[in-house]
Order: C-alpha cells, then structure tokens, then sequence
C-alpha cells in the first residue's frame, strides 16, 4: 500500500465467495466436463491451454478428473493465480487496485469475490448501504437471480474502479458448478498503471456517481447503462449533496421531453397556436372542440414532470394537478452542459376524461374499457407473482428457463393486457373526437324541439 498510514474502511479479506443466502452447489458427477487435454512434459502448453475445451467454454477443470492432473492450467480461479497487484489512493475516485506487475492481453487478474446473495437482497442492501451514508457501491450482478456484494467482505477486485475507456473486463465463469466472475486484461497493462473495467454491465450501483474516469469517451455517469443505474432514486452532486429523482432519463433527444394529454390525444398545445390559431388539423372544428369539451388540457393526467429544480406539471393544471402525490423530489441534471431533463411516468385517468364527455354512452364505454384494462393489469400481476418463484428456482437448480406452459401463461397475460390498453385508448380517442359532433347534434335537436314548441305555441 502507498501510504501505510491511511488505509481504506475495514472490510473482511476474503479469496472466495462466501454463500451467505443459499448453500453452496455440489458439482453432480454427471455435471463434470472432462477435457481432452494430455500433459506433454516437452511441450508444457498442452495441459489445458488455449486448445482446452473447457477453458474455451469457460469452465474450469475439476480436480481429480481432468487428464493433466496437477498440471492443469485451467484452475486459475481454484488455485487464486492472481496478478500481482497493489492498493493506491486515487484522487477523487477513493482507493484504487494498480498493476504491480506486467500484465499480458487476455490474462486472469483477480476474482471479484463477495458474498452471494438473491437480487432482492441485493436491491434491500443497496438502500441500506445509501442509508447508512455508505458511498461506494460494490454489489454487481452474477446473474437474473443472484448478486455479489463485496461491501462488507470481499477481494482486492472490490478496489477497482471504473471507466469509459478500461484495460480489464468482466468474465463469467463455470467453476465446480458455480458462476464466478473475474477481472481479465483487455490489453496488455504495465507495471503501476491503474487496473479498470466498465461498470455499465454488472454494476448494481445504488446511487448515480458522476464519473471521474477522465477518458475522452467518459459516459458521463458510473454504470449509465446498468440496471441499478436504471432503478437508482439518488443523484449525487459535485458537492455530495444527494437530490432524490423518480427515475433518470438516459438519453437527451427531444422525444423525451414530457408530452401534455394534449400532445398524447393529439390536440392543440398552446405552444402550437400562434395569436389564436393552430397548426393542428382535427377532425372536427377547434370552435367544435371548444363550444362542447372542456379544453383537455385541463383533464388531469398522472403525470409528474421534475425540471431544472423545480416541479413542473408540464400543461396538466386545474383542481386535479394538486390533487397527485408529490413527493420532494428534485432533480439537477444540469452537468456537464446538458439541457435539463423532465421524466414522466404516465397514466390515463380515464374516468375523468369519461365524467368530462356530455354523452353517457361514450362515458359508459369508456369506464367498461377501463375496467377491462384493470383486469387485465391485475390477472398480469398475479401471473407475474407466480411466476417469480419459479424463475428464481428454476435458475437456482439447474439454470434453465422456466417451463413452457409458464411462458405461455404470461404471454397471454400480457397479450390480453396489450389489447386492453390498446381497446381503452382507441375508445377514448374515438369518444373525444366524436364528442363535439354528439353535442352540436344534441343541441340541434334541443333547438329543433324548442322551434316545434314554440311554433305549436303560436
Ligand atoms: C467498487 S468501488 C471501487 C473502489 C472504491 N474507489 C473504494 O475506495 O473503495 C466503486 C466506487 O468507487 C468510486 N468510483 C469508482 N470508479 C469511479 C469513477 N470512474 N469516477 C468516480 N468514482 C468512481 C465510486 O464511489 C463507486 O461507488
């Protein structure tokens, strides 16, 4: 270590996983994959080298069954055949690992060893860890199911820190019947040069960190593309103060911005219309659409827009837009010279357009439509809570897929779930367009009705 007398917060050393949520797997006899290999004692290369099928699959061989025996050179996360290497504080990005030796393209660096824990720990643990003010984040995926956490115990491999531009990379691999995950060289690395690979894939990062990596190719944030990424409610700031987010949006293209129920209905936004009048071509009259439906921008809509600081309800305003669940969130994406993001999470009150058309059969076609649609969310959900455990066990075993009838329960599910939405939305849409036509002709036969009258009268 660099400085003896700083030294990074205690953890425990550990040189393989510890299963502290479900037992370690026996390797079934039947399981084991015997090479081909054969120990050439004037050409040492032959056990198990390039040319192993094992080590081309990545599997390790088993002791006492691969034909090279204790010359067996694909053993390396058995045996702990680590490089050399050496902890270093870095600036800014906390304790480093960094190569102490001459590294080859390819090579085996270190494991990534933690404990082993379900993705629901992982996900239990991750929010704990923020909660505890714990700042690094060290729980990556091993697979759909399962995560290693090397914040409280781990290897040197938890030191290694990210970047955009990495000379190592993660790799799975098949030991005695368990998934392992190593560090290997993508390049050639010399001796103290910085060891890093790209988080986007295995991070579960918890919180989002801007990244310091410094490569000209930086994406900006640690893990961006991960699914922790994706899930993560925090964003922290330069200045360690930690605004909480809904969600963060990935990309910076025009089509994310919020869309009003306007824009989603495709009818006029007020930005559209210029000194009173729109760029927008309806079916029916604007003066139509006005003298019969409330203007719809002031239906409410689910939506909660979080901009720049400050809460944004986007064009959704009226009695209703106090009426959401707000919570204090905000959000300052500003970095880096990026336009401020909005993210909304949509959803179509459909009762309220309904109580806002003047016919009761659109009204009623409309809640019948939304009922469907409920039913279809909830019959998709409970398929979903059957489901989970399956899945989880099935990939425990023997990592399979789950079963067909299964799948197939879920795609209907979700087929049915589709074309409900799809029925609840054309309805709308239908009932909208046609709303103001219903009217004027109920007005003209209220008109009609009145001039008989009156003309009886006289
Ligand atoms: C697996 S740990 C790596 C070791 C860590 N630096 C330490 O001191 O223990 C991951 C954490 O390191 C920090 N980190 C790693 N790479 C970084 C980078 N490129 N930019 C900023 N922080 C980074 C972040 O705090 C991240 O949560």
């Amino acid at each position: 270590m660099d400085n003896e007398a700083e030294q990074p917060p205690p953890y425990i050393h550990i040189d393989t996983n510890d299963f502290a949520y479900r037992k370690h797997r026996k390797q079934k006899e039947e399981d084991i994959n015997i090479c081909v290999c054969k120990y050439n004692p004037d050409n040492p290369d032959s056990a198990c080298g390039d040319q192993c099928l094992n080590l081309l699959t990545s599997t390790e061989c088993t002791p006492g069954y691969c034909p090279c025996g204790d010359y067996c050179k694909n053993q390396r996360f058995q045996k702990c055949q680590y490089a050399k290497t050496r902890l270093f504080k870095t600036e800014g990005r906390g304790w480093g690992l960094l190569a102490d030796e001459n590294i080859k393209a390819g090579q085996f660096v270190i494991e990534y060893c933690g404990e082993v824990i379900s993705w629901r720990e992982a996900k239990r643990r991750s929010h704990a860890y923020e909660s505890e003010g714990i700042k690094d984040a060290y729980i990556i995926y091993l697979n759909a199911n399962e995560s290693i956490d090397a914040t409280r115990k781990g290897s040197l491999a938890r030191f290694i820190n990210h970047s955009c531009q990495p000379n190592c990379e993660t790799r799975k691999w098949n030991v005695l019947g368990e998934i392992r995950v190593g560090i290997f060289a993508k390049q050639d690395i010399p001796i103290g040069a910085e060891l890093s690979y790209n988080y986007n894939f295995e991070w579960y990062g918890g919180v989002i960190v801007k990244c310091l990596c410094g490569a000209v190719t930086c994406s900006g944030f640690l893990g961006a593309k991960s699914r922790g990424f994706q899930e993560a409610t925090y964003l922290w700031e330069d200045d360690d103060d930690r605004f909480s987010v809904e969600n963060v949006p990935l990309y910076d293209s025009d089509d994310d911005e919020p869309m009003s129920l306007s824009e989603v209905m495709g009818l006029p936004n007020e930005s559209d219309t210029v000194a009173g009048s729109s760029n927008w071509t309806s079916p029916v009259s604007e003066s139509e659409v006005l003298e019969s439906v409330e203007p719809l921008d002031s239906i409410p809509m689910e939506s909660e827009f979080i901009s720049n600081g400050k809460r944004d309800n986007g064009t959704c305003s009226g009695p209703y837009a106090s009426q959401k669940n707000l919570s204090q969130s905000t959000m300052r994406t500003n970095v880096r010279g990026r336009k401020p993001k909005t993210q909304a999470s949509k959803q179509l009150n459909a009762s309220l357009i309904a109580e806002r058309l003047a016919s009761k059969e659109a009204q009623e076609e409309i809640l019948a439509c939304e009922e469907t649609s409920k039913e279809a969310a909830s019959r998709l959900s409970s398929v979903y809570n059957e489901i989970r455990p399956a899945i989880e066990e099935h990939e425990r075993d023997n990592q399979d897929s789950v079963s067909t009838s299964l799948a197939e329960k879920w795609i209907q599910a979700s087929c049915l779930k589709y074309k409900a939405d799809f029925d609840l939305y054309s309805t709308i849409i239908r009932n909208v367009a046609l709303a103001p036509k219903q009217a004027r002709q109920k007005q003209e036969e209220t008109a009609s009705l009145e001039n008989g009258l009156k003309y009886l009268e006289n």
